[in-house]
């Protein structure tokens, strides 16, 4: 991505050569271009990114954010949060021998990624194949490559036509905008087709986007800005954010007036869904705004989920959901802990209808709808503890209904808000739960008295 920023015109030869002359001094020199966005001294010391940085690069014909996610398994809650706000995802393949396996075999990373990237929304893909100079340009590599990893998309959801393949050396900077040099001769002997950037990240569709609805804007960081305003970034998951506007920040009662609004380059007088922008807030006190939060207008507040049912798809996974798995919920850039707390039924992968009541189980490749329980949430600055999120039934708002749920480290399924329960449901959850624990009480010899509405 370094590489990729310089070879467009985003860095310039000043700090390519300072980075180049402070990575080789503590012996990290091959890291000299992920230096351009991995800034804090723990990435560069491990040469590893740890969390989404943020660039932009423009196009002939678009303006481009790029959220550089973590590849790392440790890191894939902060990858999470980066591919929630994307529109497209770029993966990189290292090609070298050993090392694509390593990514594709069950377990990997590519696969996990690839899972994710469409659960999370992601229709299209460009798939880089990286590292082509470790195996000697090789041709047949490429396309052995390609063919499993098109195979694995398509099985993932991809439709085949979204779904598009360049190769690269990212290192020398072959093929990501042009190919000239004598780096690119070995390729260009057998290689005839559309660069990366130009050629492809160019002409990207950008999917349609809902400015109509209510503005959502899910906080994915917030820090000292400028005078006494707080600076939040985020995404507008809907509708439009204008200077001026005051919005109601949930969950909680407060609310806060929008001083500034500014891109990755320009400060800009109103944003739509689909941008990625940071907003200059007064008239509030920072404690109050905390990664999670949702702003949005104080007349069109989102709903606040405390336990809801989902149409899930279950992962590849090893050990069977039951009823009572407790789980972390993953929406946008939080994660809660939560519980399925029910399985109301499997459902036909194709079209949704029923296929059994009430299972016992669910288990890998199961479509169901579940019950889902929110644990005790705890919003950072204030402390506050809550058992409910901002999230909204997906065919309100896509962006705000979709959900991924993970178990001990692992991604275990993905899925979509589909309504809230009823009121009733609710406290007869609530009681089941108090019960659960009046007769655990009682088990263990103690007197508990049950208290409940
Ligand atoms: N030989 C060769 N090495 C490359 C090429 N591209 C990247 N590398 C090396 O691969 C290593 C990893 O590069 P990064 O840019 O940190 O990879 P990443 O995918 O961002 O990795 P994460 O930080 O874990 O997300 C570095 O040592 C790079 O020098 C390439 O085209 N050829």
């Amino acid at each position: 991505m370094g590489r990729l920023l310089y070879d467009t015109g985003r860095v310039d030869e000043k700090s390519k050569v300072a980075n180049e002359r402070a990575s080789n001094k503590i012996g990290k020199g091959s890291f000299s271009w992920a230096w351009q966005f991995d800034g804090t001294t723990e990435e560069r010391e491990r040469g590893v990114t740890m969390d989404i940085a943020v660039q932009t690069i423009s196009t002939p014909h678009r303006n481009i954010t790029i959220l550089d996610a973590p590849g790392h398994r440790d890191f894939i809650p902060n990858m999470i949060s980066g591919a929630s706000q994307a529109d497209c995802a770029l993966l990189v393949v290292d090609s070298s021998i050993g090392e694509f396996e390593a990514g594709f075999d069950r377990g990997g990373q590519t696969r996990e990624h690839i899972v994710l990237v469409r659960s999370l929304g992601v229709t299209q893909i460009v798939a880089a194949i990286n590292k082509l100079d470790m195996v000697d340009w090789s041709k047949d590599r490429y396309e052995h490559i390609c063919h499993q990893l098109k195979t694995f998309l398509v099985q993932s959801g991809f439709q085949s036509s979204k779904t598009y393949f360049v190769p690269v050396g990212a290192m020398s900077g072959v093929n990501l905008v042009n190919r000239e040099g004598q780096d690119a001769a070995a390729l260009n002997n057998w290689y005839s087709g559309p660069n990366l950037v130009e050629d492809i990240v160019d002409r990207l569709k950008p999917p349609q986007r809902d400015i109509t609805s209510p503005l959502r804007f899910p906080i994915s960081n917030v820090f000292k800005g400028q005078g006494s305003t707080t600076g939040v970034w985020g995404r507008v998951c809907g509708g439009l954010v204008q200077v001026g506007e005051r919005l109601r920040i949930l969950p909680g009662d407060e609310t806060a007036v929008v001083k500034a609004i500014e891109t990755e380059t320009d400060r800009v007088q109103w944003a739509a869904a689909g941008s990625n922008v940071t907003l200059y807030l007064t008239a509030v006190d920072p404690i109050h705004l905390d990664m999670g939060r949702v702003l949005c207008p104080p007349t069109a507040p989102v709903e606040l989920a405390s336990a809801f049912t989902a149409r899930i798809i279950v992962f590849d996974i090893q050990v069977p959901i039951l009823a009572g798995t407790s789980i972390e919920l993953f929406h946008h850039s939080r994660d809660v802990p939560a519980a399925i707390s029910k399985l109301n039924a499997t459902l036909d992968r194709a079209s949704g209808a029923v296929t059994k009541q009430n299972p016992r189980v669910l288990t890998k490749g199961a479509s169901a709808e579940v019950q889902i329980a929110i644990r005790q949430a705890t919003f950072g600055g204030t402390g506050t503890r809550s058992t409910v999120v901002p999230l909204e039934p997906f065919s309100t708002n896509k962006e705000m209904g979709r959900i991924l749920i993970r178990r001990g480290g692992e991604t275990i399924a993905a899925g979509e808000d589909n309504c809230q329960l009823s009121a009733f449901a609710r406290r007869r959850l609530l009681l089941s739960r108090y019960c659960t624990r009046y007769r655990s009480l009682k088990s263990q010899g103690e007197e508990g008295v049950c208290v409940g509405r």
